[in-house]
């Protein structure tokens, strides 16, 4: 706002807002801030029990592989892949989880998993055709 005689910093009238100049704005800057790292803290928990989630689903579908392989059954089970992906997109409706979503993260997984199968079945193969 300018006086009758002008502003005293004929600059400061359309100077842009510097949050560090008012110490409102600072408080609140750094309070949302602190915020912002508090909820990360708990993204980084949640990636890191993902991993840890992930890396055991992948030991046992592993140890799925090879059963198959010994024993010549096919590395997909479509029909499991059905009833497994109908289960989660029920869990994920109660748990407030774009069940969309839901079926894109496992297809992506069981993808994947169907072709490490894939790659046991071939190794099992070749060492039993040597
Ligand atoms: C792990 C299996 O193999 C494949 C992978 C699946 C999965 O990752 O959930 C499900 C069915 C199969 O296509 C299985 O048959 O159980």
């Amino acid at each position: 706002m300018s006086s009758a005689t002008g502003p005293a910093d004929p600059a400061a009238e359309h100077a842009p807002v510097d949050p560090a100049a008012s110490s409102a704005a600072h408080r609140t800057t750094e309070t949302a801030l602190e915020r912002l790292s508090a909820i990360r803290g708990t993204i980084d928990n949640i990636d890191a029990a993902l991993v840890h989630l992930l890396a055991e689903r992948f030991k046992a579908t592993q140890r799925v592989g090879t059963l198959k392989a010994e024993n010549d059954l096919p590395p997909s089970d479509p029909e499991r892949e059905k009833a497994q992906i109908e289960r989660l997109r029920t869990l994920a409706e109660a748990a407030h989880l774009d069940p969309e979503f839901a079926e894109k993260f496992l297809n992506f997984i069981i993808s994947e998993v169907i072709r490490h199968h894939e790659a046991i079945s071939e190794n099992h193969q070749r060492g039993t055709d040597a």
